[in-house]
């Protein structure tokens, strides 16, 4: 495997005297995008701001591609591009005056600066914005030249903090299309509150709570976790639990009422489907079935108790 692209080892950070994020570890992979997941102040920015080297640590330590953020900071943010949850946008210029003054924060070579905006802005659908101030941009295009920015001297590494945020629904689809055409040919970090956002665009998850990492795996394993394990079924004519332990897959009957059961079960959804054949051929006379999908705040609740 190649090396990660982020690697953070025992990362915490107290403000004056209550700890924001307490021993986080992860490695972050050099394509695609992963998600930072956690509700308001669970620690995401504080975590990105330390990533990207605009907040110091108290404890713990971040490598970009191998390099110490801490010991070598000008080096270690050569390889990243940030877009923090308010971006520093100077509403005054115009899009072209603040990407070459982005490119020119970068130190890039001035041969190549030309065409370095004109790539991202390319990129990010902004090319005919070029003379164009910043405050008269939508929100969604005013994210757009913020994204520009970040990837302007060509990073490994995008990290964008919650980048969604506050834009309409039409500038939010406009907007993750763009994250996942810059996520082709570089890592991107992405962090937001909203589970569904993170299922559609990552291809893996770090959830935080409470300033430590409660779920970090691939989005496939993440939905396979909170998929329902259990169906909760009214019968007319109940069965006995062992005549419902007999069909096949299931693992566990829980009697609620006299007609109420939640039947456990492991493995694939037609487990509804072998039921109601069950109900029809014994005559247990189903009248209700429904999956119980435990509330996803609950699902938060148990990973934030189980690992804390
Ligand atoms: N500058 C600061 N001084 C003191 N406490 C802070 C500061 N910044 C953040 N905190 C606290 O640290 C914790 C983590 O905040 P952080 O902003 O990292 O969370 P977050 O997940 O990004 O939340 P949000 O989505 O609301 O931005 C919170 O309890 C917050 O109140």
């Amino acid at each position: 495997m190649q090396d990660p692209i982020v690697k953070i080892e025992k990362l915490s950070h107290r403000y004056t005297n209550s700890w924001a994020i307490r021993d986080i570890n992860m490695e972050i992979g050099r394509s695609g995008i992963v998600g930072l997941l956690g509700s308001n102040g669970a620690g995401k920015s504080t975590t990105m701001n330390i990533l990207c080297g605009a907040l110091n640590q108290t404890e713990g330590n971040v490598f970009i591609n191998g390099i110490n953020m801490r010991e070598h900071p000008e080096r270690a943010k050569q390889e990243i591009g940030f877009l923090p949850q308010n971006p520093p946008l100077y509403m005054d210029l115009t899009v072209d005056e603040y990407l070459y003054y982005c490119a020119g924060l970068r130190r890039m070579p001035d041969q190549k600066v030309d065409e370095a905006v004109k790539d991202a802005k390319l990129r990010c659908g902004i090319d005919h914005f070029g003379h164009r101030l910043l405050r008269n941009l939508s929100g969604g295009y005013r994210q757009r030249v913020g994204i520009a920015q970040a990837i302007v001297h060509k990073p490994k590494l995008v990290v964008l903090d919650e980048p969604t945020n506050g834009l309409d629904p039409n500038q939010i689809i406009e907007v993750r299309a763009l994250i996942k055409d810059i996520a082709r040919d570089r890592a991107v970090i992405f962090s937001s509150h909203i589970l569904s956002e993170i299922q559609l665009l990552c291809k893996e998850i770090k959830m935080i709570e409470s300033g430590r990492i409660v779920f970090a795996d691939t989005m496939d394993a993440f939905n396979n976790y909170v998929e329902p394990h259990s169906v909760l079924i009214h019968f007319e004519n109940p069965p006995s639990a062992s005549e419902l332990q007999q069909v096949q897959g299931v693992t566990k009957v829980d009697y609620l009422t006299e007609r109420q059961v939640r039947v456990y079960f492991s493995g694939d959804q037609e487990i509804t489907e072998r039921l109601v054949t069950a109900s029809v051929q014994y005559g247990w006379r189903l009248r209700e079935i429904s999956l119980d999908k435990t509330a996803l705040d609950e699902i938060f609740k148990q990973l934030s108790t189980q690992k804390k």
